[in-house]
């Protein structure tokens, strides 16, 4: 029997390439005998909807086209659903796809690992109600975030760079409680990041060394450094050597609790909601192909 599959387009992720990859990945699929109903979102809510419309239908299985924001939406309606879920990055940062080991700038390969079928269980977070398929973090990015997301130029990854170095001028440590399991840490930190995976921001090792898989969440507290310290930081944790710098504190743990006065959480590279928040580990919910 063959195969039914539904792909589900974002086609504004990476600023319209999700709209480009879409009929290489079609074509694909089909070219390897699966029948491929596609389907085009057209706002955020038509991921879910669509989503779930495909595990009513019967589907054997469904792809996602977009980049994290897609699959953060998707994810809320696929997660212990069994539903197998195959990823095709096709956002900016696509670091859900990064951490599950799908090819990133090649949608014809990231397809035949859908063609091959092979699945694996991962872990999400869950944090205000809603399933994480990355890393919540609240700190000194927030504050970056905040102030790229307010500027109108310019565009791409030079705004963050720009915001980065604004940020940078007036930043002051932050106070936090920070609560992994039964430890509690009242600390001065740069940013508190806690993911399921290890990157966040298209690539960067805020939880390097995450397993996907592990039924735990890893917790990075960056505390006090100099302005200096904290920009030399960013190279560094694209490569992943600063793993080991004595001010970058790593923990595990199953449930985590992020406090800090004023400052907003962020996940999936989206804002989640002013801390404090908790997050817990919802372990092997989200069915991939990878
Ligand atoms: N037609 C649409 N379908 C789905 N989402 C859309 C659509 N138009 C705009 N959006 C918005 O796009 C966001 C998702 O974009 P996505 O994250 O996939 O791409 P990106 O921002 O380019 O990549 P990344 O998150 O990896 O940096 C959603 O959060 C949603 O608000």
């Amino acid at each position: 029997m063959t195969r039914r599959i539904a792909l589900v387009v974002n086609p504004t992720s990476g600023k319209g390439l999700g709209a480009r990859v879409a009929p290489v990945v079609r074509g694909r699929l089909a070219a390897a005998g699966l029948t491929v109903d596609v389907h085009a979102t057209t706002s955020a809510e038509d991921v879910g909807r669509i989503s779930a419309d495909v595990i009513a239908s019967g589907a054997d299985a469904v792809a996602l086209i977009g980049g994290d924001g897609t699959i953060h939406l998707g994810a809320q309606v696929l997660a212990r659903s069994g539903m197998p879920f195959g990823v095709i990055p096709a956002g900016t940062g696509n670091d859900f796809a990064r951490g599950i080991g799908v090819p990133l700038n090649d949608p014809a390969a990231a397809a035949d690992l859908i063609v091959a079928g092979n699945t694996r269980a991962v872990d999400l977070a869950v944090a205000k109600d809603e399933f994480i398929t990355t890393v919540v973090a609240g700190g000194f990015d927030s504050l970056v975030n905040k102030r790229a997301n307010a500027m109108t130029w310019p565009k791409g990854n030079s705004r963050y760079t720009l915001a980065t170095l604004a940020e940078l001028r007036t930043f002051k440590p932050l106070e936090y409680v920070v609560t992994v399991d039964d430890e509690v840490i009242e600390t001065r930190a740069m940013l508190v990041a806690v993911g399921t995976g290890p990157t966040y921001g298209g690539g960067l090792q805020i939880c390097a060394g995450a397993e996907i898989d592990d039924g735990l969440l890893d917790v990075t507290i960056i505390q006090p450094v100099s302005r200096l310290t904290l920009l030399q930081m960013f190279p560094k944790l694209s490569k992943g050597t600063h793993v080991g710098h004595p001010m970058i504190r790593a923990l595990r743990g199953r449930t985590v609790r992020i406090d800090s006065p004023g400052i907003t959480a962020y996940a999936d590279g989206e804002p989640l909601g002013a801390l404090p928040v908790d997050i817990t580990i919802a372990p092997g919910a989200l069915t991939v192909y990878a």
